[in-house]
């Protein structure tokens, strides 16, 4: 028997399947998507069986020397979606299928093998591995006698043994004693009366359904621990070591939610999703709903059903809004069976959450990005909030999108997968009109609210009146107003952008590429104004080409210069500032937004992370500092960007009984994506981004790869740049596809590296996955002696 084994040496070389020998005694034990050691030249390293096989082509073979898990840790789903992931991403099979795997599974760990039983319940060869008090390592175990792996195996299968890593970490509390009857069946009789106490005790334990640990004990019986040590002396009772999960929430208490029932318009859009689930079919549903209508309640309803048909859910929510407030939903509906996985928890914590996963001992997992790769067996339901979010693209190899992994599993589990939002990104929606994915709308909010008023202030004006403060007239009354009145407001200032456009204070103009449609970029070195997709450059402007003023600069302040402002101007306004800066500790996100919660503050003033999730009931006006700076980055997504994060962040005001208000500040207040959010007209902006996209030639008209080009010696940068584009323009179908570049990137160097970038835009080119790798391979030498770096990126989502 041989294995065919991924080996953990992330090189282009590598990245195939090595033949490896199976011990005999190996045989049947070993499966595919359990990690072994093999000897690698001179090394010995880690890898994945993806394989087996009867013989090997190769007429000299060398032996797995040790073996890491007993139960695969990838099934067989996960392998193959690992193959796939690798392919349209170009990325490495390892890179693939490590990140399938919790990191604490890559340290290099000692695993221990714990019983869970009593030591003459095991085969006699084992138990001299297993003395009391004693950890017994997997290594002193396994390598001893190559058998035992077998027997382990079984035993860990029928829960007689667990093999755990050794995370160690701070607070690290893994484990507490736990009591159990030796004999369920023990009569109550045999223990003298004089023993009250051991009486109670063991009455207590015939009672019970599940072990209790000798702390809970205790404190239910107010008795001693001299009372437990005699039961136990006398055989009445076992004691053993069971492990407690690190549990992130510990302490946080659950409200338990029942469904609610459902509005007309909710019940329309939950029927479609249950009938695909019923009938165990494959479809993508859109589900564009406006904020404040419900989606989460048909989340909620839509998993309930898949777990009564005993499958399980994966809901995924960006990084961003995986606060307690939203774990607070799904855990008070499903309790104990969700596990939480998000970047805030340790690696151990991870860990934990990932094996209960694993064990299925929960059924539902909300999580961020990564959570995609849970190791279900049975999906029932896929849920992909916010669908919209560039969080759900990995920007590190491989670069894959949550949604595409999602669709794949969606599609080998035959079951539904639900991509939401009030404010969809432009390729779903248009898969919607396609009928690709199937629409569900949800179009007003629960109980009728009114959706919030928004109010768009010309800047432009307010600098002609005079105003020269970062707060217009309006903004400053409504936000005295609210203090008055003790309600709260939001304040949001976008810090994206900011300094790479310049922009005419006086109308508003912001100079583009003529060949693009891009915002050109300003560089302070030669004080001239570039394009990042085609290279054009010209002059820094002294004057507007639009209005012949003067006033033509760079733009934009930061959360901190905002504060100082806003405390001259309101001395008595309690604010509370969020942004990378205040919330760099761990917890001071969740209690900055508490604080709020509870009213400690009258202004929450933020950056991104306050644009969605917020659901607190006295916010009733929302202002936006600068709605422009976003429009302006010169990413062709960013009207779309500038029109979802209005939305989102407008939809934070008024979800509850008051009457909510939105106040938005804009140099360019007639733009489409400000001037729309005015009447929440998604569909109409959504025609309107459509006809500039067809006009301009981008994504969803067509698909596009970025290749980015990086080196320490501009001269190397320029010429492999060139090289490629060529070979693109040789390879590629004239017609229908066409190649920008190569041109500096918009960050021109980091680290330094120098930086250049090429564009492809294609309708439909097969040959485009083995051009590229064609071009992976011919770099092979430079890229590994690590001074050149190509890397390629398919349906990029960032530009710099
Ligand atoms: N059927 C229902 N009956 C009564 N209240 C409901 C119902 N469905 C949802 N709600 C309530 O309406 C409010 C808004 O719902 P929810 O937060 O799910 O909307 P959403 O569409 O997810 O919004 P957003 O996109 O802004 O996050 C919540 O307070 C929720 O509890
Ligand atoms: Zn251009
Ligand atoms: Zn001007």
């Amino acid at each position: 028997m041989i294995a065919k084994v991924i080996v953990d040496v992330p090189t282009s070389q590598t990245d195939r399947l090595f033949d490896y020998a199976v011990p005999k005694e190996w045989e049947n034990v070993i499966q595919p998507g359990i990690r072994v050691v093999v000897p690698f030249g001179p090394r010995k390293i880690q890898g994945f069986v993806i394989d087996l096989e009867k013989e090997s082509t190769l007429n000299k073979i060398k032996p797995i020397e040790d073996v890491l898990d007993v139960v695969p840790v990838l099934t067989q789903e996960l392998l193959e979606l690992g193959e796939w992931l690798s392919e349209q991403t170009l990325s490495f099979k390892l890179s693939a299928y490590q990140l399938m795997i919790p990191a604490a599974m890559r340290t290099k760990v000692k695993k221990e093998i714990v019983l869970l039983t009593e030591r003459q319940n095991l085969p006699a060869s084992l138990q001299n591995y297993f003395e009391p008090g004693k950890k017994t390592l997997w290594s002193d175990v396994i390598l001893d006698q190559k058998a035992n792996l077998k027997l382990v195996q079984e035993l860990v299968r029928e829960g007689l043994l667990e093999v755990r890593y050794q995370v160690e970490e701070k607070g690290h509390k893994k484990t507490a004693r736990y009591i159990k009857l030796a004999d369920p069946n023990v009569q109550l009789e045999e223990i003298p009366t004089r023993a009250a106490k051991q009486r109670e005790i063991v009455d207590f334990l015939k009672e019970s359904i599940e072990p209790i640990s000798v702390q809970d004990l205790l404190k239910k019986l107010q008795t001693t621990r001299q009372v437990i040590t005699a039961l136990v002396k006398k055989g009445y009772i076992h004691e053993f070591e069971k492990e407690v999960y690190r549990d992130p929430l510990a302490g946080v208490q659950f409200e338990q939610t029942t469904p609610l029932p459902l509005t007309e318009q909710q019940q329309q859009v939950i029927e479609p999703i249950l009938d695909s689930l019923v009938t165990k079919q494959h479809d993508t549903f859109l589900l564009h709903g406006v904020t404040g209508s419900g989606k989460t309640e048909v989340y909620l309803q839509a998993i309930d059903k898949a777990l009564q048909l005993g499958r399980e859910a994966i809901v995924l929510v960006p990084e961003i809004s995986l606060t307690p407030q939203m774990v607070q939903r799904f855990k008070g509906r499903f309790g104990s069976k969700v596990a939480v996985l998000h970047s805030g928890l340790s690696m151990g914590e991870k860990y934990d959450e990932w094996r209960k996963i694993l064990r299925k001992e929960v059924e539902v997992v909300v999580g961020a990005r990564s959570a995609i790769f849970a190791p279900f067996t049975n999906v029932g339901i896929i849920i992909i909030d916010e669908e919209h979010e560039t969080s759900y693209k990995q920007e590190e190899n491989p670069k894959y999108h949550a949604r595409d992994v999602a669709i794949f599993r969606g599609s080998y589990h035959q079951c539904p997968v639900i991509l939401g939002s009030a404010t969809p990104s432009l390729e779903s929606y248009a898969r919607a009109k396609k009928q690709v994915y199937q629409l569900l709308p949800l179009t007003t909010r629960v109980n009728q609210r009114a959706m919030p008023a928004v109010e768009v202030v010309d800047m432009r004006e307010e600098l002609r009146n005079g105003n020269r403060s970062m707060f217009s007239y309006t903004l400053l009354e409504m936000l005295k107003d609210r203090i008055e009145k003790g309600e709260q407001s939001v304040l949001f200032l976008n810090r994206r952008g900011y300094s790479t456009f310049v922009m005419c204070r006086d109308c508003g103009y912001v100079a583009t590429c003529e060949h693009c449609d891009i915002s050109l970029t300003y560089h302070r070195t030669q004080h001239s104004l570039k394009c990042h997709y085609c290279g054009h450059e010209e002059k820094m402007p002294n004057t507007c080409e639009s209005c012949g003023s003067d006033h033509i600069r760079f733009f934009g302040s930061g959360t901190q210069k905002v504060e100082e402002e806003l405390t001259r101007v309101l001395p008595t306004a309690r604010v509370i500032r969020m942004d990378i800066d205040t919330t760099r500790r761990k917890g001071s996100h969740e209690r900055l937004l508490s604080a709020f919660g509870r009213g400690e503050a009258d202004i929450l003033l933020g950056t991104q992370m306050i644009a969605k999730g917020l659901d607190f009931p006295k916010i009733t006006l929302v202002g936006v500092l600068a709605a422009d700076s976003m429009l302006h980055i010169p990413d062709f997504r960013s009207a779309e960007r500038t029109f979802q994060l209005m939305e989102q962040v407008s939809g934070r005001a008024g979800r509850h009984d008051l009457e909510g208000k939105v106040i938005i500040q804009s140099y360019t207040p007639d733009h489409y994506s400000i001037e729309l959010v005015k009447s929440h007209d998604y569909e109409h902006f959504f025609k309107m981004e459509m006809s500039q996209r067809k006009v301009a030639l981008y994504p969803p008209y067509v698909f596009m790869v970025l290749i980015n080009i990086s080196h320490p010696e501009l001269t190397k940068v320029i010429t492999v740049s060139e090289k490629i584009a060529s070979f693109l323009k040789r390879e590629m179908q004239e017609s229908t596809t066409t190649i920008l570049g190569p041109v500096a990137s918009p960050l021109a160097r980091i680290k330094d590296r120098y930086r250049y970038q090429c564009m492809i835009k294609y309708r439909n080119e097969p040959r485009l996955l083995e051009t590229l790798r064609e071009i992976q391979q011919h770099f092979i030498r430079d890229m590994n002696q690590g001074q050149l770096q190509v890397s390629i990126d398919m349906h990029p989502y960032m530009f710099t």
